[in-house]
């Protein structure tokens, strides 16, 4: 496995299309506990005023979770949410019926962490995830549960970093980026997708089919991106310096 080069500087007529956990902001112990800093926030503004509709963020969070976690960062970015089963473009959310499918899952998933100590059960919108971070030895159990529980029709088994997730069939990372790039304001732009985990993956062959690339976050791997870089301080210093040489 060569190790993949660090991004050539963003080109001035991409479309920038952005994961959020583990590529945005750093990783917690706990889904609730990541840090939105002023840094942050600024640099999504920054990169707002510079490429205007061409800023997505493509995340397994949904676009209520976005919101409460970025507050007026996120009003003006396009939003993928949930794996992208969900799209807001300019302030309009379309997004499918929840499932009772999915509510019958999350009481499982209630009833397997109820006397696991550590393992959280995370509520989405359009998905239900089983974290087991705070207790590794629950992970083939976890993983157990949730892809039998994904044979469900309707239901998708989606691993993540520490953590099992069910959530709805039919869409990923990659049609998401493939639906923004129909837009008019987005057509003939060059697709940048940044991200870290396996839900990712999509999203990186989406970027490359679309004639451009994806830059895979964190450490080497078999993957789809054409580029790496190696944590969040670097992409937020590569998202950056693009800022500067694009401007
Ligand atoms: O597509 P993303 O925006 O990267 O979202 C993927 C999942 O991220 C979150 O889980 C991950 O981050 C947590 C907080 O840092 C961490 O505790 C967990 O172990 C990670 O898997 C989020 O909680 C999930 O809902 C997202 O699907």
């Amino acid at each position: 496995m060569a190790d993949l080069p660090t991004p050539p500087r963003l080109p001035s007529d991409a479309s920038l299309f952005l994961d959020f956990d583990g590529t945005l902001v750093e990783l917690a112990e706990r889904p609730d506990g990541v840090v939105v800093d002023r840094a942050l926030t600024d640099l999504l503004d920054a990169l707002g005023t510079r490429f205007g509709n061409r800023v997505a963020l493509i995340s397994g969070r949904s676009v209520a979770q976005l919101d409460e976690m970025l507050g007026a960062a996120a009003a003006p970015l396009a939003i993928a949410g949930s794996h992208g089963l969900e799209e807001r473009w300019q302030g309009s959310l379309s997004t499918p019926d929840r499932p009772q499918a999915l509510t019958d899952a999350e009481h499982a998933f209630d009833d397997f962490a109820a006397n696991r100590s550590g393992v959280l059960v995370e509520r989405k919108s359009l998905g239900v995830a089983l974290h087991f971070r705070l207790a590794p030895d629950a992970e083939n159990a976890a993983v157990a549960l949730a892809s039998r529980l994904g044979e469900a029709p309707g239901l998708h088994y989606q691993p993540g970093k520490m953590m099992a997730e069910l959530r709805l069939d039919g869409a990923d990372k990659g049609t998401a980026i493939t639906a923004l790039l129909q837009r008019p304001e987005l057509a003939g732009t060059v697709p940048v997708f940044l991200g870290d985990d396996v839900t990712d993956e999509p999203g990186f062959a989406a970027a490359g089919a679309g004639g451009g690339f994806g830059v895979l976050v964190g450490a080497e791997r078999p993957t789809a991106a054409r580029y790496r870089l190696p944590d969040v301080a670097a992409v937020r210093h590569w998202l950056a310096q693009s800022l500067e040489e694009t401007a």
